[in-house]
């Protein structure tokens, strides 16, 4: 048959182009994919439609088998698959954090476990989910200084003030992971050193859900919010979709229910929360195109500059844009121990 060289052939074709860009590159075939479904199978999850694959602009995520439509469940993960600070009290870990004084942070805990278990390897009985999680990360914290400086001003604060939030944790958690060394054969100081902190700090900021926990003694008072959520942590943020997501105390699972539609066969996004961009770099280390959220930070240096000197309120004005955190601090700020941001607020 003569293929069709007008203008339908071409609508066509460049139709076909595009979603062929659109459609993801299904990688379930991968061994590492395949011994990850294996494993969730046996902790209770039922297959689902989805399909871990590569997409051109969000990297790899979940693809759809079948349409889904506003209302349907995305994703339902029993109790079992996910990591929590339960998890890591239930483990050798637990006796070790149960003594050790000051009490350590839920986050603490996870970056610990995270890095034990990476750790131990073949015995680790999280292997199928170790093996998937990224290897590098891109949040500011984990970029060169070079490359932080070509960040805009107060981005720039505030990714050196991630950096140095992680070099105080590392620094103050020495002595606690050096009370681990009756567990390792090999030196504690090479196995929690800063880089596996590093890695397993990102980890958690990226990709955990939120759960909220109640306090434990053996925790310090900083809230106990997040579970890792094997595979459902590959499903990529989209600004433009709502999702309802939740732990169901009826199935015992975490749940992520759609409020939009996804075709066949292509990424099935959810919304980590409304973020603007400055946040999603900081917090996930990327940044979403057409974002209705973006925003522009201002310092009251500038507001100032570009005010009418005319204005008698602009003192006033400051100060209340000020009290409700809408302007960015000048001065150099104390560095805090931040609490990483679970990947979905319940609400979203
Ligand atoms: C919960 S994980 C999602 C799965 C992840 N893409 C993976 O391969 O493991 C969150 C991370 O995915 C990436 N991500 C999520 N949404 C994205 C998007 N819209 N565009 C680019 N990267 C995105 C970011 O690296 C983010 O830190």
């Amino acid at each position: 048959m003569k293929k069709s060289r007008g203008r339908t052939g071409r609508k066509r074709r460049r139709r076909k182009h595009l979603k062929s860009f659109m459609d993801g590159v299904n990688c379930s075939h991968k061994l590492e994919y395949i011994k990850l479904k294996k494993w969730l199978k046996e902790r209770g999850f039922e297959d689902s439609n989805l399909r871990p694959a590569e997409f051109w602009g969000t990297g790899r995520g979940l693809m759809t088998t079948k349409a889904l439509q506003a209302g349907d469940v995305i994703i339902s993960l029993p109790e079992k698959c996910l990591l929590t600070t339960s998890t890591v009290l239930s483990s050798c870990l637990g006796g070790h954090i149960e003594n050790w004084k000051p009490p350590v942070s839920p986050l603490l805990a996870l970056c610990t476990f995270l890095i034990a278990e990476k750790h131990a390897g073949e015995k680790s009985p999280w292997k199928p989910y170790l093996d998937v999680l990224p290897k590098t990360y891109t949040c500011p914290a984990c970029l060169e200084p070079d490359v932080i400086n070509l960040l805009p001003n107060p981005l720039k604060k505030k990714a050196q003030e991630q950096k140095m939030m992680i070099q105080e944790l590392f620094r103050s958690s020495r002595a606690f992971f050096s009370s681990l060394q009756p567990l390792f054969a090999e030196s504690t100081g090479t196995i929690f050193n800063f880089s596996a902190l590093e890695w397993a700090w990102c980890t958690i900021n990226t990709r955990t859900i939120y759960m909220k926990h109640p306090h434990r003694d053996c925790f310090s008072l900083e809230p106990d919010v997040y579970a890792l959520a094997p595979y459902l942590d590959l499903l990529n943020h989209s600004p433009n979709v709502q999702v309802t997501a939740g732990f169901n105390e009826q199935t015992r699972s975490y749940e992520i229910w759609t409020n939009s539609q996804c075709k066949k066969y292509q990424e099935v996004l959810i919304c980590y929360g409304p973020h603007d961009n400055q946040r999603l770099l900081l917090e996930y280390g990327f940044v979403a195109l057409d974002n209705p959220h973006s925003s522009v930070y201002v310092s009251a240096d500038i507001l100032l500059k570009y005010f009418s000197p005319l204005d008698k309120q602009r003192k006033a004005k400051v100060s209340i844009l000020k009290d409700h955190d809408f302007l960015e601090e000048n001065e150099q700020s104390i560095v805090k121990q931040r609490n990483p941001r679970p990947l979905q607020d319940e609400t979203a």
